[in-house]
């Protein structure tokens, strides 16, 4: 486990550039070090703001986006191009516009895919998809992803797990099918606590006022199931990237930092 570390912004949309180009050098690390790198990509407003970033960055050329593994933290359980898929708006803002290796991008199963409506069977193809794409370096059945990002909600919520329901919860599976969530849809796919912890870098994104609760209550010692945002941490790194708004309830010995 690692402690988290906070990087306030002035405002989301230099939230947004930093953070993009973070994350381009941080690609580009791990294409230097491992031949490739693989990004977890989370949805929302600051995960999208995020993606949209990076596609107005000159800098993103230097990536060789045909070796970069995309997964997903979660996605919505709707049919294939709904306006809400996360995957859909990733592709609106940034995905469709890079030379990515479609093998490479690996989507969650919508809900009128191969496994229909059934959103177990859809999660247990994902939880396979994984375990095929770890190796004995991983120690697991999940790769060690270079960067897994999360954006926060207002409810401390994560990826698709919500404060108290069972897949917050679960301690075994990787991926899991929710179900009531309190965000529409209801219905959703979501790696869980275990799968997200494999991760050498776990980033957390909250921009925005709506996000300062959520941030207070997770970074001071709030439980993981009450506040799955605080369970959130990588193997090596745990970053929480924020702005002023969203950093103006954390209490005084987390921010603003001392000399
Ligand atoms: O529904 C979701 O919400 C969260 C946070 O979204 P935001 O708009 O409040 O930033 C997101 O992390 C998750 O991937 C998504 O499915």
């Amino acid at each position: 486990m690692s402690a988290p570390q906070l990087v306030v912004h002035h405002d989301k949309e230099l939230m947004a550039q930093a953070t993009a180009a973070r994350l381009i050098t941080k690609i580009l690390d791990a294409q230097a070090s491992r031949g490739s790198a693989s990004v977890v990509l989370t949805g929302g407003r600051n995960g999208n703001g995020l993606l949209a970033a990076l596609a107005t960055s000159p800098a993103r050329d230097a990536i060789d986006w045909s070796r970069l593994d995309l997964w997903w933290g979660d996605e919505r359980f709707l049919p294939e191009g709904d306006p809400e898929r996360n995957i859909t708006q990733a592709r609106e803002a940034l995905l469709d516009s890079v030379p990515l290796d479609p093998k490479r991008v690996h989507a969650m199963a919508a809900s009128d895919g191969e496994y229909g409506n059934d959103v177990e069977a859809a999660a247990d193809a994902y939880a396979a998809e994984l375990a095929a794409a770890a190796g004995p370096e991983d120690h697991g059945p999940v790769p060690t992803f270079d960067v897994l990002m999360l954006g926060v909600g207002p409810d401390t919520h994560v990826a698709s797990l919500f404060p108290e329901l069972p897949a917050v919860r679960e301690t075994e599976r990787t991926v899991v099918g929710v179900h009531g969530a309190p965000k529409p849809p209801p219905v959703r796919i979501s790696l869980t606590l275990p799968a997200i912890r494999a991760a050498r870098e776990v980033w957390l994104l909250a921009a925005g006022a709506d996000k300062a609760g959520a941030a207070a209550i997770a970074l001071s010692g709030a439980g993981e199931i009450q506040a799955p945002a605080a369970g959130a941490y990588g193997r090596s790194r745990t970053l929480w990237l924020l702005d002023s708004a969203a950093a103006s309830q954390l209490p005084p010995q987390l921010y603003p930092p001392t000399a």
